[in-house]
């Protein structure tokens, strides 16, 4: 192992995870039913931030990301600086990287650290899959500007003229790449079939996430790290994420009919991620300002990349691109992790990149590698389930996984943790991170 290439800054701290907390993860218009992603990514700042008896003047930066964003506070940094009692003065900017977006505010505040420019930095997303930004359509929109500039009623029942009973319709955010149309169930869809993924074992590994994450709650071992959530004044609680299936059983699954390709698919209700509403948040500093504050890390960011390829075709395979990058900027292999945390987007998308971290041929064509990045060993990959059980917020999926794997490296006596996902736009996200 090389310590050559991890992150720090010129005064040789290390990027400092002190603490991470979440929300609950709760399935679309359930316990977070009227919620908005703003109000969610509040709480829990406000809340890990309590938990720590962290003095607020403290915080310097604020990175934030939400992906389906709301029109009316398109900067729900500020907002959360603004609405958790932080001195107005701290810096607050929001990011978007689809669903890397939290790895994203991660590596902004850790690039701000390592520059100088700041010590002390919080970090996150929030998602509602509830509370929706449900638009018009174009042809309304645009009628809507013309009838702004018509002067006459004549104009005005003109432009009325023209619009059909369909263009009145609300039109909701869609889970679809821009460019090509597809939805990211469709995707997942593609990358099945290319990879020659089944549908049996796109339901065990679902199954498998169910079971992994059903014990590690009646074990107890995310109590630290997700808070209650009692939201005044909307009268709904929740403790706990409400998607997990606790005893279920395999052959439930395989009844389940697909859902993207009705026809010929294999991807279903059960071994795809629900539409969640969550959010998720980290409290970052430089090694040397959290010993001077007292406060014990969880852990270090050794090192981090994100990778891009196309969108028309199986393009969901971010984390077998990122990951050999931030492996090489970690000085590691995969060998020697201690734990391998994976965005499971989609059972067929988890499963493909798995298949492809131990292909050479993958290795020599897309990533100009001779040698494949390593066989995933299963005993460390996910151990606590993974988002087909808990969900996926799309912006806080990045801090649960960041968080999760600190706390479990610990409860193993230290080590390397990789966590990596993949992202609408063809985009990936892998961070290595070290236990304190
Ligand atoms: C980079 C990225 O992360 S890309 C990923 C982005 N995310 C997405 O694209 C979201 C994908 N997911 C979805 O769009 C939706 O969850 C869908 C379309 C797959 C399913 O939506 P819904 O049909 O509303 O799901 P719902 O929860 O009602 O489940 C449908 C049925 O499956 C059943 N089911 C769901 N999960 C399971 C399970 N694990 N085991 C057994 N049955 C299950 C439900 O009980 C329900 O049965 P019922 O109809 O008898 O009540």
């Amino acid at each position: 192992m090389s310590e050559q290439n991890i992150l720090k800054t010129s005064k040789g701290d290390r990027i400092a995870i002190v603490s991470g907390l979440r929300t609950p993860f709760a399935k679309q218009a359930t316990a977070f039913h009227h919620v908005p992603a703003l109000d969610l990514g509040k709480i829990v700042v406000n809340e890990m931030l309590e938990r720590l008896n962290f003095d607020r003047k403290e915080i310097d930066q604020l990175v934030f990301g939400q992906v389906v964003q709301m029109p009316e506070a398109p900067n729900i940094a500020r907002e959360i600086v603004l609405g958790t009692g932080m001195p107005v003065s701290v810096d607050a900017y929001s990011v978007s990287r689809a669903c890397a977006t939290s790895f994203q505010a991660i590596a902004n505040v850790a690039e701000s650290i390592i520059s100088g420019q700041v010590s002390v930095g919080v970090a996150g997303g929030a998602d509602s899959s509830s509370v929706l930004p449900i638009g018009v359509s174009k042809k309304l929109a645009g009628s809507l500007v013309d009838l702004n500039k018509a002067r006459t009623l004549k104009q005005r029942l003109q432009i009325f003229s023209k619009l059909r009973l369909k263009d009145l319709l609300p039109v909701p955010p869609a889970v679809a790449e821009y460019s090509t149309g597809l939805s990211m169930g469709q995707t997942a869809e593609q990358m099945a079939k290319t990879h020659g993924i089944s549908r049996a074992d796109q339901d065990a590994m679902a199954h498998r996430s169910h079971t992994l994450a059903a014990k590690a709650w009646s074990e107890g071992l995310l109590n630290n790290e997700v808070m209650a959530a009692h939201v005044e004044p909307y009268k709904s609680f929740i403790d706990k994420d409400n998607n997990i299936r606790e005893n279920s059983s395999l052959e439930s699954y395989a009844k389940l009919k697909p859902v993207f390709d009705r026809q010929h698919g294999s991807v279903t209700a059960a071994n795809a991620t629900p539409l969640t509403d969550g959010a998720a948040a980290v409290l970052m500093m430089s090694e040397s300002k959290a010993k001077a504050l007292g406060y014990d890390i969880l852990g270090y960011v050794r090192s981090f990349a994100f990778s891009a390829i196309g969108v028309h075709e199986d393009m969901l395979m971010g984390p077998a691109h990122s990951t050999p990058v931030a492996l090489d900027r970690a000085g590691i292999t995969l060998a020697d992790l201690d734990l391998i945390e994976m965005h499971e987007a989609f059972a067929a998308q988890a499963l493909s990149n798995m298949k492809m971290f131990g292909s050479d041929k993958f290795a020599q064509e897309k990533l100009g590698r001779s040698k494949a990045i390593g066989e995933i060993d299963m005993d460390k990959f996910n151990v606590l389930g993974g988002s087909l059980a808990y969900g996926h917020p799309f912006a806080a999926t990045g801090a649960r996984l960041i968080t999760q794997s600190l706390h479990e490296l610990k409860r193993r006596g230290g080590g390397l943790a990789l966590t990596t996902a993949c992202a609408a736009g063809g985009l990936g996200a892998a961070f290595v991170l070290e236990s304190a």
